[in-house]
């Protein structure tokens, strides 16, 4: 036989599809490290050759605070998501050497929104930023259907696909939404800065999809404080608009919030025409 199929990755091997080898995995850079651990830039490549795909790879840093069952419910959690708008979850590699997972995911080459907006102040319009509004709604929409809350939506934690697509992404704090309730209750204070959590997340521990609307509320000023008013004057009645949804996600009472389906309806319709 020509060494070629030789060389080819071993084929005998069950070859679960998302179970990457290590040895395939070429570290490039360190795309950013946090209390959760770090995510790095690697090449997946299994011919040798640079033929192989661009990945984002999630390790756990054993000595954080974030434990490893946390990080294999992140890794359920991802694995269990398909859209859009969603950050793309592609396997896992086990890392012998470290005996630790780690979450391989596509790689988003534009970075975090809070990067893009600072670099792209200049030209990012409100129509840009509109159409990152809705399709950040849509990608909660469906984290919704699947029962889940976020429970850290912020403009840190939304990845730029391309100068028309962003995706919702890390889901270490999300949590499953009990059948029997419409929230759920951490058992202590999470280590997220405060300023994102909704009133009753802060005084209760509780979480819900309207808590993940209030929080959406925040990435909208994120988004729109970044847009200084003066270059686009004529604009002046469109962010009196943004700023009434702004404060009907931040009503104090979690029922009087609107859902992300209506909020997608409401950036659709009136503003994004
Ligand atoms: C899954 C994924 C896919 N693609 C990407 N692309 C990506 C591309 C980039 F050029 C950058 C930057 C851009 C700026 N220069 C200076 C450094 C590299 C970058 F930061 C990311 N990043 C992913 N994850 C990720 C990476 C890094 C993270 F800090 C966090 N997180 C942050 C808060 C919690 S977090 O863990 O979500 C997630």
């Amino acid at each position: 036989k020509s060494d070629g199929f030789w060389r080819r990755p071993n084929m005998f091997k069950k070859q679960q599809q998302d179970v990457f080898e290590e040895r395939y995995l070429r570290f490039i850079s360190i795309l950013g490290k946090g209390n959760f651990g770090s995510v790095e830039l690697c090449r997946y490549d299994p011919w040798g050759d640079n033929t192989g795909d661009l990945v984002a790879v999630k390790e756990l840093q054993s000595n954080k605070q974030a434990t490893m069952a946390d990080f294999q419910r992140e890794i359920q959690t991802i694995s269990s998501l398909h859209c859009d708008y969603i950050v793309k979850y592609k396997g896992i590699c086990y890392s012998t050497g470290r005996l630790s997972t780690k979450l391989v995911m596509e790689y988003l080459p534009y970075g975090s929104l809070i990067g893009y907006m600072e670099k792209h102040r200049q030209n990012v319009c409100t129509r840009r930023l509109l159409l990152f509004a809705s399709q950040i709604c849509k990608g909660m929409e469906y984290l919704q259907s699947m029962r889940y809350v976020h429970r850290d939506l912020a403009a840190r934690n939304i990845l730029v696909a391309s100068d028309t697509l962003v995706k919702i992404a890390d889901f270490g704090l999300t949590k499953i939404i009990p059948v029997d309730k419409e929230y759920y209750r951490v058992t202590q204070p999470g280590e997220s800065p405060v300023f994102w959590y909704a009133p009753e997340s802060i005084s209760e521990l509780k979480f819900s999809h309207k808590s993940d609307v209030w929080s959406f509320g925040i990435v909208l000023h994120e988004l729109f404080s970044y847009c200084d008013i003066s270059r686009n004057p004529k604009r002046v009645i469109f962010f009196f608009q943004v700023h009434s949804i702004m404060m009907q996600c931040w009503e104090f009472n979690s029922e009087d919030r609107p859902s992300f389906s209506s909020l997608q309806d409401l950036i659709e319709n009136n503003l994004l025409d």
